[in-house]
C-alpha cells in the first residue's frame, strides 16, 4: 500500500477519499528533526504539509521514496517547490479551497474592531459588572461598514472573495495588485440574482490613500509592503486587516500608528514571528487577533482534504 503521511492532519473526508483509493494514510505528527528518518524509514510516498511543516531541500535530497508533497491549502513559502520540482517531485497545493473561508475571516476582524469587540471581549469578564456604563461609554464610538471603502491588495481569488462580501455589505470596493489589471466579481443574493461587478486596479500609494479598510491577500513577501511610511500616508481613523502572511506589514511601526491614534485597529491572523508573536501585539487593545485560522474552517478544510486526495490519485494512479 502506498502511504501518506499527513503531518499537519487531514480532515475525514480526505482521509476517507485516500483510502478508497487504496493509499494508507498516517496522521502521526512527526517532528520537524524526524521526518527524513520517518519518510525513510516507512517509504512514505506522499507528504502532506499545511503551514507547520518545513519542507526543506535536505528532505528533497535524502527521501528518495518521495514522490509527492502536498499542501493543503495556498501559501507554499514552508516548502522548497522550486527546488523539488527540479528534482522530480510533484509538488501540489489546493489554491480555490480556502478562499471563502479567509475572506469570512476579514470580516470577522473588521466588524470586530468596528466595534471593539476584542477589548470588549477582553475587558467585560473582568469588569462587566462593576463597570458596565464606564465600558458602554468606552465603547461608543463605533462604526459602520456600509458606505465604507475597502482597499484589496492583491486581488486575486481570496481578494475576490472579499470584494463579494464587501458588495454584499455596500462598501465601496477599490484593488491593487502587481499582475491583475481588472478583476470581475460576480455578487450572488439569495434569491439567485446576481450582479456582475468589474473592478479596475490601480496604483498601491493610491489605494493607502483613499481606502477606510485596508485588507492584504498577497504572498510571503521579502519585506513590509506596509510599514512606516505607509501607514503615515493611510486616512486618519481607518483600520487594516492581514490574513495573509506575517511579515507583509511591518509590526513595529503598526504599533506607533495604533499608539498614535493615526490607525483605529488592526485585524491580525498571521504575524512576523509565527508561532511565537511578540506581546506587544497579542495584548495591544485595538489588535483583533486569530492564531493563523483563516482557512481552518469545516467547509474549508473539507475542500482541502478531498481536493488533495484528488489530485494524488490522479498522479499516482494513472501510471
Ligand atoms: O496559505 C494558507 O493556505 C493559509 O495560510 C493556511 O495555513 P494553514 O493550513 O496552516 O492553516
Amino acid at each position: 500500500m502506498m502511504k501518506v503521511l499527513a503531518n499537519d492532519g487531514l480532515t475525514q473526508s480526505g482521509i476517507d477519499a485516500l483510502k478508497e483509493n487504496g493509499f494508507e494514510v498516517i496522521t502521526d505528527k512527526v517532528a520537524q528533526e524526524n521526518l527524513i528518518t520517518y519518510i525513510n524509514e516507512y517509504q512514505v510516498k506522499v507528504l502532506l504539509v499545511r503551514s507547520a511543516t518545513k519542507v526543506t531541500k535536505e528532505m528533497v535530497d535524502n527521501c528518495p521514496s518521495l514522490e509527492i508533497i502536498g499542501r493543503g491549502g495556498v501559501g507554499m513559502d514552508n516548502i522548497e517547490v522550486a527546488y523539488a520540482r527540479e528534482k522530480g517531485k510533484h509538488v501540489i497545493n489546493t489554491p480555490a479551497a480556502s478562499s471563502e473561508s479567509v475572506a469570512e475571516l476579514v470580516f470577522a476582524h473588521l466588524f470586530s474592531g468596528s466595534r471593539f469587540l476584542q477589548d470588549s471581549n477582553r475587558q467585560m469578564p473582568v469588569k462587566g459588572n462593576t463597570e458596565f456604563a464606564k465600558l458602554k461609554k468606552k465603547y461608543e464610538a463605533g462604526i459602520e461598514l456600509r458606505g465604507k471603502t475597502i482597499g484589496i491588495v492583491g486581488i486575486g481569488r481570496i481578494g475576490q472573495e472579499v470584494a463579494r462580501i464587501a458588495l454584499g455589505l455596500g462598501m465601496k470596493v477599490i484593488a491593487s495588485d502587481t499582475r491583475i489589471g481588472k478583476a470581475s466579481v460576480r455578487v450572488d443574493f439569495y434569491n439567485q440574482q446576481y450582479i456582475n461587478v468589474e473592478i479596475e486596479t490601480e496604483p498601491l500609494e493610491q489605494l493607502i490613500q483613499h481606502s477606510d479598510f485596508i485588507t492584504l491577500h498577497v504572498p510571503a513577501q521579502n519585506g513590509p509592503i506596509i510599514g512606516k511610511a505607509e501607514l503615515e500616508k493611510m486616512k486618519t481613523g481607518a483600520a487594516i486587516v492581514n490574513c495573509a502572511r506575517g511579515g507583509v506589514i511591518d509590526e513595529e511601526a503598526l504599533i506607533e500608528a495604533l499608539d498614535s491614534g493615526k490607525l483605529a485597529f488592526a485585524g491580525l491572523d498571521v504575524f512576523e514571528n509565527e508561532p511565537t508573536p511578540s506581546e506587544k501585539i497579542l495584548t495591544h487593545p485595538k489588535i483583533s487577533l486569530t492564531p493563523h485560522t483563516g482557512a481552518a474552517t469545516e467547509e474549508a478544510q473539507d475542500r482541502i482534504g478531498t481536493e488533495l486526495a484528488n489530485q494524488i490519485a490522479s498522479i499516482l494512479l494513472v501510471k
